[in-house]
């Protein structure tokens, strides 16, 4: 930057000795842009960031300092295919404004940066929280005391394994089986979004399955939820939230006020309450914010819980159930794990094995290929200690204090690890069935819709659970007319996966759903 504005000045200077930029004007205007030169000069060198040969080669913007930084705004988790697919680099260094940004595309990078032990998550954790969640300096530096966020790490996942998955799964699963039976035999309901419909009944079943008995989760309050997760970037940036996003910042006070009760009358304490609801809260108790205040900071959770489950249902459900075809081989799996019993009272039960449906390999592929394909996560990282991270092309060093990221979707969509196709929107199930062990080798670190490292997402179990329980009972007991397939939006900042777009392609979200013919007697449930 600074040799070209010196190259510029020479050829001036050279170009007036030569005389063949003789005016009085010219030599003017150089004489006052001499001084500004110098302290733009000046200002390059303190306010441009500097590069060791050993970072990742740097990739300049056309606007200097803050060209990167309008991509990234306009074209979201979009900007890191888009570099990509232009400049095919393994990991690359981005200048903006005085710093920079290292973006890794190599799968086997991006395992080393979730591997590392100096690269961590939780500067982010905790400065998202501040914005995001309207909370004080003061919790913040609770938040940052040396050690407190393994400990959060630690409870986070521990208490989503073994009995207290199993419980959390069961709890969810028997309210998603009560909203289906309540659909009587003789009628058929009509959907007007089929996203806003799954969604409902899914949001409803995971509140349950988090907080019990006591769960404070009314219909309107998460509709807040939905209405705060929109636009949760701009809270998280912290500038003038009420003025940028005063929709979002009184759907936040609503969902933290319905939360408050729960948490002043310690029902965290309760053995119905999952694990990781009431870990999180004693862990935060013990350093010192109050009963009052848990509520405002644990409101991070039912968001991170449904934000991701719910689009993902979303695809599973909608490419599986506008084909026949998959629809018909899904079927044939599901029929394979279920039970069907007389109830006695001349009714049936249906009950639907889920931990063997998560075996049978064409559902399992379907559900994949719908992670796969909409699952366009942002992975970030904060460099704590300069270190080395390397693949076949090279040696790279990190430099403390610079962020790291990765776009999912570079990986996902890539056709050299998923075959012809996988770069557009084309559903395949076909690619995660008889995988030969040379295509498993190339695909490896290719799949990360869950992140990794000791950040790897731990609601991944319990959101397969749920949502394969919802798909299944629907896929047997049910018929649903007229559901389509729409275009896309990128994930919402913060969120990793894909939004439907119905407009882009002209698709109807209505639905209408009916018991299916020879299953109208038939009461749901699932084991787990
Ligand atoms: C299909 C559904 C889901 C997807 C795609 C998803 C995706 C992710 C991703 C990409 C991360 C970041 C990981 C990283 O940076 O390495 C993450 C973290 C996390 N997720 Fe999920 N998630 C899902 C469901 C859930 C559910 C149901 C819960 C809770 C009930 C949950 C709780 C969390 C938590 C607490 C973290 C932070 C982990 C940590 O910092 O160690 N997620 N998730």
């Amino acid at each position: 930057m600074a040799s070209s504005i010196l190259q510029g000045v020479a050829e001036q200077c050279q170009a007036l000795r030569d005389g063949s930029s003789n005016s009085q004007t010219t030599a003017l205007l150089l004489t006052a842009a001499l001084p500004l030169l110098f302290i733009l000069l000046l200002l390059g060198k303190f306010l441009y960031p500097t590069f060791d040969p050993r970072e990742p080669p740097v990739l300049y913007p056309r606007v200097p300092f803050i060209g990167h930084i309008i991509s990234l705004v306009r074209e979201k988790s979009g900007f890191y295919a888009r570099l990509y697919k232009e400049k095919r680099m393994p990991i690359c260094t981005l200048p903006m404004l005085n710093g920079k940004l290292y973006v890794i595309n190599s799968p086997t990078l991006i395992s080393a940066a979730m591997r590392s032990r100096d690269l961590s998550f939780d500067p982010f954790s905790i400065e998202f929280a501040e914005g995001a969640l309207g909370l004080t300096k003061e919790h913040t530096k609770l938040f940052s005391q040396p050690g407190f966020m393994d400990e959060v790490n630690k409870v986070i996942h521990s208490s989503m394994t073994g009995d207290s998955l199993k419980q959390m799964m069961a709890r969810g699963l028997a309210d998603i089986a009560g909203k289906l039976n309540a659909i009587g035999a003789k009628e058929s309901v009509e959907v007007e979004n089929s996203f806003v419909w799954l969604r409902d009944i899914m949001s409803k079943a995971v509140m349950w399955a988090l907080y019990g008995e006591k769960n404070p989760w009314t219909e309107d309050a998460i509709a807040a939820i939905w209405d705060y997760d929109e636009n949760v970037m701009i809270l998280a940036m912290n500038m003038f939230p009420s003025l940028l996003a005063p929709k979002a910042v009184a759907a936040r006070a609503k969902a933290q006020a319905v939360m408050k009760p729960f948490y002043v009358a310690r029902h965290y304490e309760r053995e119905d309450v999952a694990a990781i609801i009431r870990g999180r809260a004693i862990l935060e108790r013990d350093i010192g914010i109050s009963d009052e205040d848990l509520g405002r900071v644990e409101f991070t959770m039912p968001w991170v819980a449904i934000t991701n489950t719910i689009p993902t249902l979303f695809w599973f459900f909608s490419n599986v159930f506008s084909r026949p075809e998959y629809l018909e081989r899904v079927r044939e799996e599901i029929l394979d794990v279920t039970t069907i019993a007389e109830d006695g009272k001349g009714r049936r039960l249906g009950r639907i094995d889920i931990t063997k449906l998560e075996k049978k390999p064409f559902t399992t592929a379907c559900y994949q290929e719908a992670s796969r394909l909409y699952n366009d996560a942002v992975g970030n990282r904060r460099v704590m200690q300069d270190t080395i991270i390397k693949d076949a092309s090279g040696e790279y060093l990190l430099t403390k204090g610079t962020n790291v990221q990765w776009g999912v979707g570079v990986l996902h969509m890539n056709p050299a690890f998923w075959g012809p196709g996988a770069d557009t929107f084309h559903f395949e199930p076909g690619r995660w069935m008889e995988v030969s062990a040379e295509e498993e080798r190339k695909r490896r670190g290719a799949m990360i819709p869950f992140g990794g490292g000791k950040h790897l997402c731990p609601g991944r179990s319990f959101a397969l659970a749920e949502n394969l329980g919802l798909t299944s009972a629907l896929a047997l007991g049910y018929d649903l007319e007229g559901v389509q397939v729409p275009g896309c939006d990128p994930p919402y900042m913060g969120t990793a996966v894909r939004r439907p777009a119905w407009e882009k392609q002209g698709t109807s979200s209505s639905i209408r759903i009916s018991r299916r013919k020879g299953w109208e007697d038939v009461t749901w449930s699932f084991a787990n």
